[in-house]
């Protein structure tokens, strides 16, 4: 290996390794039989811009956004024309250069021709090659998708949504003609729609009402070396789908192709389409936060206006926190000279728009700094990005089957992790890459992230699969088979829900459990929706429902904390923080969703207005399985009675010490102290989370009545031993 430190002076921290970095082997994937796997590469004439020679075969898949999604309910923007740009000729020619010049471009032919000749196929390249925006459009000009549409899974919105966009520009069609999205209440589609981005949890719904997938001709699961649960589960759906159709007369055949990125580094920098130069941190930081900050403004000094930088680091509050500190250093006097610094936060509880925001090209004399967590790790191209720095970790949600407990931690990222945001640098033009991690801190990091279907709660996906009609959950051909314990977690939690009844030692879905597939919820939410008409107050379920599907609702800006807290007083209910929410939302409504209203009492208007909307979506399904509306106004206890229908298995009792056990596996926890309970020692807690950071804390917390919970469950909480 061969290290070498360039670059004194720009930034002293840091050592440049050059390109014979040492090799990692890239994991094996499981692969199917009769499976071609195609390297970029192969048998094609070597163009300087070029991926990597050939690759081992498989990949290893993928998973994120476990929310469920909906399906058509929304046509938004249909005919929403790309810019006046898409009708210049000028533009129109460069993209088509700019296309010409993808390393995917020379396989063109090669690609088409193992698609013609096999089912599935699985395409390993490097990150940026070309493989999500150009294979579909490959495909299409092709015709091959005559008879079906192209369906292309991500996993995350914010990426089918920007690569719908792009790749219609590049089409030179609406977008929601010809290419479209679809994504967790949006979408942009039509009945022409040909190339269609999905999130995957979308294309999972979609499958519980068409198990066979049949608008579909070309299912293309994009980023299948992240794991994600939907992408995992899609691959054995989508198997399934492509031997029914095989064997139905008069069906189509079903085409997979699996798309995952190399992450062999040996051919990172010579296969790359743009260079990116790597430097590491010297020696280990105390401080990563710190050091990424400093490492922007080195790089501010130096580097000319529009070329921007993207942070990686591990959650919102730490990016509110530096995106606030960025900003104000920014005002320095010292830093007059430096372009314009424009500071974006980018994480999942962002409103799409808001995070669109950070696509929008810089401006002249200009440098945009995006702040993100690992949301913008994969798939997307934020165009001036130059500089990519990695704090060498992300926040990660484990689900314990034994404790309950969902614990939220900051780890240290995967090797592959660390090359795809490495990856998000050398899109458009060269790059640089800067780790605040040691080069020995990085050999020892993981090869792959844990995939997300052995760390997950899983009764969202069982209930799915049962509502497709697979009766045998325990031998669903998973990639990686979920551990016994989670599966009879997930098991259990149906039953007690229930959504599921045992019969002959196999799982059957119960009419309640069919209606709860319904909901792009976790079914314990959608069973406290289809409890509304019994309690009488479906309108405020559905209402706190909404509200707790978008994040941070509360304003709390630095320097103005105390004035935040005095106007949440206004809404803080003495029964809990799930009552707190509704009198927002009430509140929301009865000030005509004005935003000076919420400014002035600190709340997101554009959470809000997304929980609007969220609840617009929940009130079709309602109606589609026949919930009724009905609304209990003031009589808010019923509301409570109504939310332990669904999380009675999430509540602690107060202990003589002043402790909380939970009841189900007498863990300790304690109120967090954003909640309006904080303080208080009620009896009896309903939480809605169980988050392990550091301490156990339960969030979004309502008194409830143990006379309401041996009502709604008389046997589990006998034997609990809840008094009266
Ligand atoms: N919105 C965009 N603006 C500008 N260029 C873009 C945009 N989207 C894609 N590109 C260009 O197209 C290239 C290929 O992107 P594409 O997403 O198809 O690659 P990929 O092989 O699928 O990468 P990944 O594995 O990271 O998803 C990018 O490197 C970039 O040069």
């Amino acid at each position: 290996m061969f290290v070498n430190e360039l670059r004194e002076g720009v930034c002293k921290e840091w050592t440049q390794e050059l390109k014979t970095m040492a090799g990692f082997q890239e994991p094996p994937i499981k692969k199917a039989k009769n499976d071609r796997s195609v390297d970029l590469n192969a048998n094609t004439s070597q163009a300087p811009t070029q991926p990597s020679p050939s690759q081992a075969a498989n990949g290893h898949l993928k998973a994120r956004d476990s929310s469920a999604s909906f399906q058509n309910l929304k046509h938004k923007n249909p005919h929403k024309r790309s810019p006046q740009k898409a009708k210049n000729p000028e533009h129109l020619r460069n993209l088509l250069s700019q296309r010409h010049a993808l390393p995917i471009f020379p396989a063109r032919a090669r690609l088409l021709e193992e698609f013609k000749k096999h089912q599935t196929v699985i395409v390993i390249g490097e990150t940026g090659s070309g493989k999500t925006t150009q294979i579909p459009q490959y495909i299409h000009e092709e015709r091959l998708d005559r008879k079906g549409g192209i369906c292309i899974t991500q996993p995350r919105r914010v990426a089918a949504i920007s690569i719908a966009k792009r790749v219609a520009e590049e089409m030179d069609t609406n977008l929601g003609g010809l290419v479209g999205y679809s994504v967790r209440f949006e979408e942009a589609v039509c009945p022409a729609t040909k190339v269609k981005y999905v999130t995957d949890g979308m294309l999972l719904r979609e499958a519980i009402s068409d198990p066979l997938l049949s608008k579909y001709s070309w299912i293309l699961l994009d980023e299948a070396h992240e794991r994600t649960i939907n992408t995992d589960v899609l691959f054995g759906i989508v198997k399934d789908a492509q031997k029914t159709r095989r064997s139905t007369p008069g069906q189509d055949p079903l085409r997979l192709l699996i798309m995952s990125a190399t992450m062999d580094v040996d051919h990172f920098q010579p296969g790359r389409q743009h260079p990116i130069e790597m430097f590491y941190a010297k020696k280990q930081q105390e401080d990563y936060v710190m050091a990424t900050m400093t490492t922007v403004f080195q790089i501010h000094r130096e580097a000319p206006p529009r070329h921007d930088i993207l942070l990686f680091l591990t959650g919102q509050e730490e990016i509110d926190s530096v995106t606030a500190n960025l900003r104000q250093i920014a005002k320095d006097g010292s830093l007059a000279e430096c372009p314009r610094l424009r500071v974006l936060p980018m994480y999942a509880a962002l409103p799409a728009h808001q995070q669109l925001d950070v696509f929008r090209p810089t401006a002249e004399g200009e440098r945009k700094v995006i702040v993100s967590t690992n949301i913008a790790e994969t798939s997307i191209t934020i165009p001036g990005i130059r500089f990519v720095i990695d704090c060498g970790r992300a926040k990660v949600r484990t689900y314990h089957p034994g404790s309950g407990f969902d614990a939220l931690k900051v780890r240290k990222i995967s090797q592959a992790q660390a090359w795809q945001r490495t990856g998000r640098a050398g899109r458009e033009a060269s790059g640089n890459c800067y780790r605040a991690y040691t080069r020995a801190e990085f050999d020892a990091m993981d090869v792959n992230p844990t995939p997300e279907i052995l760390r997950s709660n899983l009764s969202s996906v069982m209930l799915q699969l049962l509502a497709m009609g697979i009766k045998n959950v325990v031998t669903f051909d998973f990639i990686d088979k979920p551990s016994a314990e989670h599966l009879e977690a997930a098991m259990v939690q149906l039953t007690f829900l229930g959504a599921v009844v045992i019969k002959s030692d196999c799982l059957e879905l119960t009419e309640a459990g069919r209606k709860m597939a319904q909901f792009p919820l976790e079914p314990r939410y959608a069973k406290v929706i289809l409890s509304g008409p019994e309690h009488g107050c479906t309108d405020e379920v559905l209402s706190i429902i909404s509200m707790l599907s978008s994040e941070s609702i509360f304003v709390n800006p630095a320097g103005k904390k105390e004035q935040a807290a005095i106007a949440r007083r206004k809404f803080t209910s003495v029964e809990g923080d799930h009552i707190t929410l509704l009198k927002v939302f009430r509140a929301f409504k009865a000030a005509k969703k004005n935003k000076m209203w919420c400014h002035e009492n600190f709340l997101n208007f554009r959470n809000l207005m997304y929980a609007t909307e969220v609840r617009k979506q929940l009130v079709q399904v309602c109606e589609r399985c026949g919930v009724a509306l009905t609304s209990c106004q003031q009589k808010t206890d019923s509301v409570r009675r109504c939310l332990a229908t669904g999380l009675f298995t999430s509540v602690a009792e107060l202990q003589l010490d002043g402790k909380y056990l939970t009841l189900d596996t007498k863990q300790e926890a304690a109120l967090h102290p954003t909640s309006a309970l904080f303080g208080g020692k009620p009896a009896y807690v309903l939480f809605t989370e169980l988050v392990l950071t550091g301490k156990a804390y339960m969030h979004l917390n309502s008194i409830v009545d143990p006379q309401w919970l041996h009502d709604i469950a008389p046997e589990y909480f006998r034997k609990k031993h809840v008094k009266r």
